[in-house]
């Protein structure tokens, strides 16, 4: 099973929200920003994922529950989340085809990638 780490960015209310672009798989799904582990710590691999995509900076305030979920036999991912606030913050979008700030209230409307869905539920129930 694949590792991925993500990251729930707080900023003043409301959370970032990334759209994956129209190239990568799962294309225009909606995620929080992250990606495969490597040879390496969660931790380790968020920080280096969001510098990547996002250019800045997070600092982790904690790991939530990860969620286990099969887009087919051949791909299972274990989505890790971690709720952060920005170090540095000047985002640039290196990746996403879009990020915006929303409000807890507003972010299931977005279209997400199914392996966020519970992530997304836990983070609004726990955290409104
Ligand atoms: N980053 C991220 N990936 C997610 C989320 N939800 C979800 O199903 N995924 C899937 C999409 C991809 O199949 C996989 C992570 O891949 P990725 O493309 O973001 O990872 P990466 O930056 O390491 O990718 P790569 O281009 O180096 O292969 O997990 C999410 O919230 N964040």
């Amino acid at each position: 099973m694949l590792k991925v780490t993500c990251a729930i960015i707080e900023n003043n209310g409301k959370v970032l929200c990334t759209q994956r672009s129209s190239k990568m798989d799962l294309p225009n799904k909606w995620e929080f920003p992250g990606g495969k582990m490597k040879d390496e710590t969660a931790e380790e691999c968020l920080k280096r994922e969001i510098k990547e995509e996002l250019g800045v900076e997070v600092k982790i305030l904690e790991q939530l529950p990860s969620n286990e979920h099969s887009y087919s036999n051949s791909k299972k991912i274990k989505l890790i989340p971690f709720r952060c606030i920005l170090k540095t913050f000047e985002i640039t979008l290196l990746e996403h085809a879009q990020a915006i700030w929303l409000p807890l209230e507003k972010i299931e409307c977005l279209d997400w990638a199914k392996a966020d869905i519970p992530i997304v539920k836990h983070y609004i129930e726990n955290y409104k």
